[in-house]
């Protein structure tokens, strides 16, 4: 028999109801960070963790498709600075932590955001 092809951390996370979790859990805690949640004050926060679902759910192999805009797009004018997108990236790995996700596939996720900071952060 052939060996069964490799879970998706998209599977090892326990596919889009985990996601969900983690999602909600991250976004309530953005939303109580002092540092940077008055960047949020004007968002459609349910149709921000709708995208988010969508974003992380393609990037960590799932079937959803992303919707959004681009990043460079969806941050520009917000003045976002390294030391915002450090907090928010510190508060992803809580999110993280606190549903258990082991520190391997924490540490792919988070190698996925580095790449993206250029286009998030203006100053
Ligand atoms: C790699 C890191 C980040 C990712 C992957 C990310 C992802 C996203 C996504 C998918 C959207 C929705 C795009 C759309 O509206 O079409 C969004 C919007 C937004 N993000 Fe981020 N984001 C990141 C970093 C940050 C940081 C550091 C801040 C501020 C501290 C921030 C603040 C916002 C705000 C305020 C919006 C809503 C903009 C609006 O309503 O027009 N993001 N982000």
């Amino acid at each position: 028999e052939p060996a069964a092809p490799a879970p998706t951390l998209y599977q090892q996370l326990g596919g889009a109801p985990a996601i969900a979790k983690v999602i909600d859990d991250f976004v309530g805690i953005v939303a109580a960070d002092s540092r940077i949640n008055f960047q949020f004050a004007k968002t459609d926060i349910p149709r921000l963790k709708q995208l988010l679902r969508e974003q992380f759910g393609q990037a960590l192999g799932g079937p959803e498709r992303y919707s959004g805009r681009d990043m460079k797009s969806s941050h520009a004018g917000l003045g976002i600075t390294n030391a915002q997108f450090n907090a928010l990236a510190e508060n992803l790995y809580e999110a993280l932590n606190r549903n258990g996700v082991p520190y391997r596939v924490q540490n792919v996720i988070l190698a996925k955001l580095a790449p993206l900071q250029p286009d998030v952060v203006e100053r």
